[in-house]
């Protein structure tokens, strides 16, 4: 049913109530409280987490903190033990119901293609559209949008490793799922290659709808595809945000070095004052995500271009200084020939020989609670 706005235009009335309903329902992909165990293993341990509609998320975390479990609960692959699932604000699953992967919206993309051997690239990523009428129609057009238009006859062995994964994602975003789960899709290509077809997916992934869920150890990754990054430790959510966010106020040493390089320096605190193998810092030089218990050993982060030196005959030796044009990395020796590499500003040069102390190059260094 046609109705018109105040200008004079058409509007169907189940766009309407459909675009109304994703203002008030919370949409995308959303878990709440799970927790999963293989025998004795705890995988997951309460994560309660939302992709939203339009929204590539990737869940980012070294191997074995439960990346995939959560990934494989969603598709379907591994039923719920706990916890809950809801997609498009409906229940998707839970201990009571677990609907298998063919019955829910979701595309799914693994590190190898995993493409249908037998069939061409075209039927390979029609297959999931069995037999709609816009089949063809769909399939040519993301043969185009990913740059194969005129190999949908081929099949998968006459394709390169890169023209594979596209075919993969393709065949994923095919039946238009309301979910796309990618577990480390790029991680079998040529690194050369990695970069353009992260760029290629998120335009592909951009231009529908669908909630993205993308599974990595590379935080490189993370950051250039992700609008928004889930650190995952031992099977908890450590911080979730943009990568501005995590970069900026990091809830842990290692979000912090996933979010971005950086020196650290072991501290013990005394009295407001942080003292280091390389030097003794006010706490006004600090910033600390949650505040620090007295007295507790600290873990403090320099990131590129955040400190400056000063000249002190009494200060640490630097024993190394090389200029990549944008940056100047130093090398300082504390007396006991503990070495620190720091990434300063190019100017002012400094030299092998020089003495100095460390300073805040005016903004507080971020620093964690061990
Ligand atoms: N089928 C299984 N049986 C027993 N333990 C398992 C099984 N699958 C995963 N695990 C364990 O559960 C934990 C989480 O595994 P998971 O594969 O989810 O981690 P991950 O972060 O995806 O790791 P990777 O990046 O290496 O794939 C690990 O300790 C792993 O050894």
């Amino acid at each position: 049913m046609l109705i018109n706005n105040d200008r004079g235009q058409s509007t169907d009335l189940v766009d309407l109530v459909k675009a109304l309903e994703r203002s008030v329902t919370p949409m995308g992909l959303r878990f709440q409280d799970i927790y999963h165990s293989y025998a004795d293993t705890s995988a997951l341990r309460g994560i309660t987490l939302e992709a939203k509609d339009g929204e590539i998320l990737c869940l980012l975390g070294r191997s074995g903190c439960g990346k995939s479990t959560l990934l494989n609960l969603a598709a379907g692959i591994l039923p719920v033990q706990a916890g809950s699932i809801a997609l498009g604000g409906t229940p998707l699953a839970s201990q009571q119901h677990n609907p298998p992967p063919e019955k829910r919206s979701v595309g799914l993309v693994f590190q190898d293609s995993a493409l249908f051997p037998h069939l061409t690239v075209a039927q390979n990523i029609g297959f999931g559209l069995r037999d709609r009428p816009s089949r063809q129609a769909v399939v040519n057009d993301l043969l185009e949008q990913i740059g194969l238009s005129g190999l949908g006859e081929r099949f998968p062995h006459t394709l390169s490793g890169g023209q594979q994964q596209r075919v993969a994602v393709a065949r994923a975003l095919a039946p238009a799922p309301q979910v796309l789960l990618m577990d480390e899709p790029f991680a079998s290509i040529d690194i050369s290659l990695r970069r353009q077809l992260r760029e290629e997916t998120r335009r592909l992934v951009k231009a529908r709808d669908c909630a993205t869920i993308l599974v990595t150890h590379d935080p490189e990754e993370a950051l250039e595809i992700a609008d928004r990054i889930a650190v995952m430790e031992e099977g908890r959510i450590t911080q979730c945000g943009t990568g501005r966010e995590l970069h900026a106020e990091p809830a842990s040493l290692f979000v912090g070095l996933m979010a971005g390089s950086g020196a650290v320096l072991s501290a013990t605190r005394m009295n407001g004052i942080a003292k280091t193998r390389f030097g003794r810092f006010e706490a006004q030089d600090l910033s600390f995500f949650t505040p620090p218990r007295n007295d507790e050993p600290v873990d403090i982060l320099i990131r590129p271009h955040c400190a400056a030196l000063q000249n002190d005959p009494s200060g640490l030796r630097i024993t190394d200084v090389r200029h990549t044009g944008r940056s100047q990395i130093v090398t300082l020796d504390d007396m006991d020939s503990d070495s620190l590499l720091l990434e300063l500003d190019p100017e002012p040069v400094w030299f092998p020989g020089d003495r100095v102390l460390i300073r805040t190059n005016g903004k507080p260094w971020p620093a964690f609670t061990c």
